[in-house]
């Protein structure tokens, strides 16, 4: 038996002025699973993204989380919701080290305030002590901890790119939202995300945007397929990459 899903997007349309970014689209990832949307350039993946975080409003449909409507969520809202994400541009703090980075993301288990923690109150300290050592968990766990002092900017792309993963998991999300997580990355390093992400289905849902096919095809338990705005295919694997109009999607927009 299939369990709920976590996060449903439904019958959900954008425009930007005369252009239908999405028409109608729907979809559903369920817990314990990774849910890629793929599609030619232009075809609405970013723009969906942009709908589940909050950044773009919808014209029609919603986004339900717990079956709970997202529909006045901000994206600050999210972490607390149970829902992180990675963006294309990382979006780390340059002059933060990689540690203090991924402490960003701990906030939503953080029980006292940081003033809390200057001032040396005793619960402040314990709780900070505590985050630290689940950033340092999640930095071992990514295979990342040497560079836990060293400051973003000096690292390789694909370490900074594990770092902003690290300060999406540190705050123990139920859905994890990537986008375009294996773009930049090596073929070894898209092999060890494949590893990393399947790993990570025992304790979220993951759901990512993706230009890189191949890899969508042999991490995901389920894609969506999206083209000029609409859904054209979903399901798994298996079966979307056997669905003609997929191929068409693809090879229509080639060279
Ligand atoms: N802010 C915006 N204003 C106007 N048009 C936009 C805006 N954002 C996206 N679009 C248009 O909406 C359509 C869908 O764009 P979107 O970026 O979601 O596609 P995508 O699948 O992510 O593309 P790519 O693979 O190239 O990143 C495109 O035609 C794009 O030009």
């Amino acid at each position: 038996m299939q369990s709920d899903p976590a996060l449903t997007v439904s019958a959900t349309t954008v425009r930007f002025g005369g252009l239908t970014a999405l028409d109608d689209v729907s979809l559903a990832v369920r817990p314990g699973t990774v849910h890629g949307v793929i599609g030619p350039n232009g075809a609405g993946k970013t723009t969906l993204f942009n709908v589940i975080c909050g950044f773009v409003r919808p014209v029609r449909g919603e986004v339900l989380w717990r079956g709970e409507s997202l529909r006045h969520h901000r994206t600050h809202d999210l972490a607390r919701l149970g829902i992180t994400r990675t963006v294309q541009g990382l979006g780390l703090f340059a002059g933060a080290t990689v540690l203090d980075n991924v402490l960003v993301g701990a906030h939503r288990h953080r029980g006292s305030s940081a003033l809390g923690t200057l001032l040396g109150l005793r619960g402040a300290v314990r709780d900070e002590r505590r985050l630290t050592e689940r950033a340092l968990g999640v930095l071992d766990e990514l295979d990342i901890a040497r560079w836990r002092d060293a400051l973003p900017g000096a690292l390789p792309y694909g370490v900074r790119k594990r770092v902003a993963l690290a300060r999406a998991l540190v705050a123990e999300p139920e859905l994890l939202l990537l986008d375009e997580p294996a773009s930049g990355l090596s073929e070894v390093e898209v092999e060890e995300l494949v590893v990393l992400l399947r790993g990570l289905t025992d304790r979220t849902a993951v759901l990512l945007v993706e230009h890189h096919v191949d890899m969508v095809m042999r991490v995901c338990d389920h894609i969506t397929v999206l083209d000029f705005g609409r859904v054209i295919a979903d399901g798994p694997p298996e079966q979307v990459r056997a669905d003609e109009r997929v191929t068409e999607a693809y090879l229509g927009t080639a060279g």
